[in-house]
């Protein structure tokens, strides 16, 4: 695949590759909208349709993408990203690669990715197998750790097929920590060692929703077929199937039927099984039968060689050039609180804006440029009661009516902004956000925070409620 050059198929497999890793909300409302243009300097753009979706784009997506970009681009070119209000009349990418004038326009200057072309999300097997197994989460790229060294040995031990294992495995620990890596090496290793076998890798969200489609299209034996036919079944994040009677139900039948026929369960969520208060008690149960896994937070040794091993991966790729110094490396983990996700966050910003002059960067010059994105201590706490008052505030609601059963869109949308900024801003679970807004379900809570998700993207005007919403909950 490396040394493609038409800018077109590198985007289209770049962006089919992110869509498996960022999750298809994210992806619907900030990929699939944006086009890739060449500007009057010859310079690659990522054109977003709003500068909510550049900028979502620029924190969340771009260095991943570039990675993605520089692993197939035979010319090593890098994409930037802008917004549509920000590039004059451009014409799309393949068409001056080809040297053709623009011919048609669609959506002002942007002319949207071209979808079908992306692997699409098709129900039964390939839908469940091709469900996001992200190339970079390998065991090559793990590190190990004292909070880990545990979960480690049994994942190899689970990836080599070994003989006497216990069925199922239960990764469990705070989020942020290795789970889905751990997960995803095990399916690319057990998958290496018998590639022969069906390994399948979903997570709970993936299994819930699909099975939901699967219902409403009257396809759900080709749904059980595809799941019970595997050697290898992965699911992460179980404790997303929490709440749903049929979906726990089908969960649980087909764990029984895949222990009974000796196949692999590994399975991770954020708390021990017994722990999930959510899940039925035989389904807990179930998942509680066979070794329990913990993977603990990192200590600082650990933060340190993953910020190390980052930085060398990126190095790989040629997205920075040199060495980190070590008391700059340090400085980072240590006004890093939090988990290896924002370690990692904190990485790539550093990669971001020093690419090329990493070796000469100082620790006062690291925190200059890396500003308010270094902490000076833990930061501090928001909660959901000071989102929803300050939601309520925002649009002169009462706290009450986002707790209300009203549904008008005058209520329902500050309610559905209020969920969003309770997953961006706290650690709480969906369930738990929607025992705090009057007591409703879960997926109602996933609904909103999607919804949200889309109309960031599309719309200037909730874009601009989240981003005031945001500055107040900071300050
Ligand atoms: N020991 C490690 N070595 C290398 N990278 C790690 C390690 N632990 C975590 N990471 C990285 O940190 C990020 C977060 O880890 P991961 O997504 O696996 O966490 P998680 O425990 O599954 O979280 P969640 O419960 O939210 O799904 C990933 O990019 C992962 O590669």
């Amino acid at each position: 695949m490396a040394g493609m050059t038409d800018p077109d198929r590198i985007w289209t497999e770049a962006a089919g590759r992110l869509r498996g890793e960022i999750g298809e909300g994210a992806f619907s409302s900030y990929i699939a909208p944006s086009a890739v243009r060449v500007d009057g300097a010859g310079q690659l753009i990522l054109v977003t349709p709003t500068a909510y979706a550049r900028d979502w784009v620029r924190k969340n997506a771009l260095r991943r993408m570039n990675e993605l970009w520089l692993g197939l681009d035979g010319l090593s070119r890098r994409l930037d990203v802008r917004c549509r209000a920000e590039m004059g009349s451009v014409a799309p990418a393949s068409q001056v690669a080809a040297g053709r004038a623009p011919e048609h326009a669609l959506n002002g200057n942007v002319v949207p990715m071209p979808m079908a072309t992306v692997a699409p999300v098709a129900d039964g097997a390939r839908a469940v197998r091709a469900a996001g197994l992200q190339d970079r989460l390998t065991f090559d790229s793990f590190v190990e750790g004292q909070g880990n060294a545990f979960a480690l040995a049994i994942a190899r031990q689970a990836a080599a097929w070994a003989d006497g294992h216990f069925n199922p495995i239960f990764f469990c620990g705070p989020y942020g920590y290795g789970k889905t890596h751990l997960l995803n090496a095990i399916a690319w290793e057990a998958q290496r060692l018998r590639p022969d076998a069906k390994v399948v890798y979903l997570t709970a969200e993936r299994f819930l929703s699909t099975f939901v489609r699967a219902m409403q299209d009257r396809s759900t034996a080709a749904f059980k077929d595809s799941l019970r036919s595997a050697d290898m079944l992965l699911i992460d994040d179980v404790q997303f199937v929490g709440g749903k009677a049929s979906t726990q139900e089908e969960l649980l039948s087909t764990l029984t039927a895949l222990i009974e026929d000796g196949k692999r369960i590994i399975l991770s969520a954020d708390k021990p099984p017994m722990a999930l208060t959510e899940v039925e008690p035989r389904l807990r149960s179930h998942l509680a039968s066979g070794l329990t896994c913990p993977v603990e937070p990192a200590d600082r040794a650990l933060k340190l060689a993953v910020a190390r091993n980052r930085i060398e991966a990126l190095a790989k790729l040629g997205v920075v050039s040199g060495e980190v110094r070590p008391d700059v490396l340090e400085h980072l983990v240590d006004r890093t609180p939090g988990s290896m996700r924002e370690l990692e966050g904190a990485v790539n910003t550093l990669a971001a804006v020093a690419a090329t002059r990493l070796s000469s960067l100082t620790v006062d010059e690291a925190q200059g440029l890396l500003g308010s994105a270094l902490r000076g201590g833990p930061e501090r706490r928001i909660t959901v009661d000071e989102i929803q008052k300050t939601v309520a505030d925002h649009f002169t609601l009462k706290q009450a009516d986002l707790l209300s059963e009203r549904r008008t869109r005058s209520v329902a949308r500050p309610r559905q902004i209020a969920m969003w900024l309770c997953k961006q801003h706290t650690t709480r679970s969906y369930p738990d956000i929607g025992r705090r807004f009057g007591g409703r379900d879960h997926t109602t809570v996933l609904h909103g925070v999607r919804k949200i998700e889309e109309l960031i993207a599309q719309d200037e005007q909730i874009a601009r409620d989240v981003e005031a919403l945001t500055r107040k909950l900071r300050s």
